[in-house]
C-alpha cells in the first residue's frame, strides 16, 4: 500500500497529517506505529488522520494518535496544521472555517502567517480530566518532597505544576510518575510552568504517549487557563515553550479559549506500507 503523507510540525511538535478519506482499508495499529517510528518509518510526535466531516459546517474532521498509538482528544498544534493542510489543499477557505475535532468543532482563522483556533472550553471538572474523584489532594511526593498540580481538560487531561525555573524542572521524571499515577484513569499530559509575568509564561509539557515535546498546543491553553484562574496570569498570554511562541486568550466567563501559532510544512512523501 502506498501511502501519501505531509510531514508537518507546529512550533516544533512534529505530525504525519494524512487522508484516510479514501482509504478503502484501515491501517493496522502496527501500520500506524511504523508510520510514527523516527528509524523504521517517517518518525512524528502525532498522527494526525483526516477523515470526512461529522458536523454541519465543517469541511474534514481529524483524529489524533500519539506516536505510542494512543488516542487522544485534542492536540493544538496539530490542528493548526490541518487547518493549513486543508487550505492548501482547497478544502478550506482561505478565510478559515470549521474543523470538526475529537473535543468537538473548532473555529480557524489564518492570520498572517499563523493560525489562530477557537479551541472551545476548558473544563476544570476532575471528572473531564479523568481524575478520581475524592482522591485529593492534588498533590504527589516525588525526590522526597511535595508537589502540588492543578487539573485541566481541553478534550485531553492536563496536570500543570508551577515551578520557579524551568529550566532545572524534574520534567521527564516526576512527568512520568504523575502519568503512572492511577489516580488517573487514562493517563495525562503534564505541564510545568514558570510565571514569567502577568502577560507571559514559560511552559514545557512531558505529553501523554509522546514524552517530552518541543511544544503542546493543548497544553499551553491548560496552563493559561489555570494560571488565570489562580491570579497568575491575565489574558492573552504569550506561551514560550522550546520549541517556539503561542498566545493563549481564555475568556474568563465562557471559558472559550483560543490559541494563535505557527505551522510548517517540512515534506511530502509516499511511504511503502
Ligand atoms: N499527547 C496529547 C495529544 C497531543 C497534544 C499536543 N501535541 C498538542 O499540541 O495539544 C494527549 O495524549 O492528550
Amino acid at each position: 500500500m502506498k501511502l501519501r503523507f505531509s510531514k508537518m510540525h507546529g512550533a516544533g511538535n512534529d505530525f504525519v497529517v494524512t487522508d484516510t478519506r479514501e482509504w478503502e482499508q484501515r491501517l493496522s495499529e502496527s501500520q500506524l506505529a511504523q508510520l510514527c517510528d523516527r528509524h523504521r518509518g517517517i518518525g512524528c510526535d502525532q498522527l494526525m488522520l483526516i477523515e470526512p466531516p461529522r458536523s454541519a459546517g465543517a469541511v474534514l474532521a481529524y483524529s489524533i494518535r500519539n506516536r505510542d498509538g494512543s488516542v487522544a482528544g485534542q492536540c493544538g498544534n496539530g490542528a493548526r496544521c490541518v487547518a493549513a493542510w486543508a487550505r492548501r489543499a482547497g478544502i478550506l477557505p482561505e478565510r478559515g472555517g470549521l474543523l470538526d475535532s475529537p473535543a468537538g468543532p473548532i473555529e480557524v482563522r489564518f492570520v498572517e502567517q499563523q493560525v489562530e483556533l477557537r479551541m472551545g472550553r476548558v473544563s476544570f471538572d476532575h471528572q473531564d480530566v479523568g481524575f478520581v474523584a475524592g482522591s485529593e489532594p492534588l498533590e504527589i511526593v516525588f525526590a522526597g518532597q511535595w508537589w502540588s498540580f492543578a487539573l485541566a481538560s481541553m478534550g485531553n487531561p492536563h496536570a500543570l505544576i508551577e515551578v520557579d525555573e524551568i529550566s532545572t524542572a524534574p520534567v521527564a521524571e516526576l512527568g512520568a510518575a504523575l502519568q503512572a499515577d492511577a489516580r488517573f484513569a487514562d493517563s495525562c499530559n503534564v505541564g510545568f510552568a514558570e510565571v514569567v509575568n502577568m502577560q507571559h509564561i514559560k511552559l514545557r509539557v512531558f505529553e501523554r504517549g509522546a514524552g517530552e515535546t518541543l511544544a503542546c498546543g493543548s497544553g499551553a491553553c491548560a496552563a493559561v487557563a489555570l494560571l488565570q484562574r489562580a491570579g497568575r496570569c491575565t489574558s492573552p498570554v504569550a506561551v514560550d515553550l522550546p520549541g517556539g511562541r503561542l498566545r493563549i486568550e481564555v475568556d474568563r466567563t465562557t471559558g472559550e479559549v483560543s490559541m494563535r501559532g505557527p505551522y510548517c510544512f517540512v515534506f511530502e512523501g509516499v511511504m511503502e506500507l
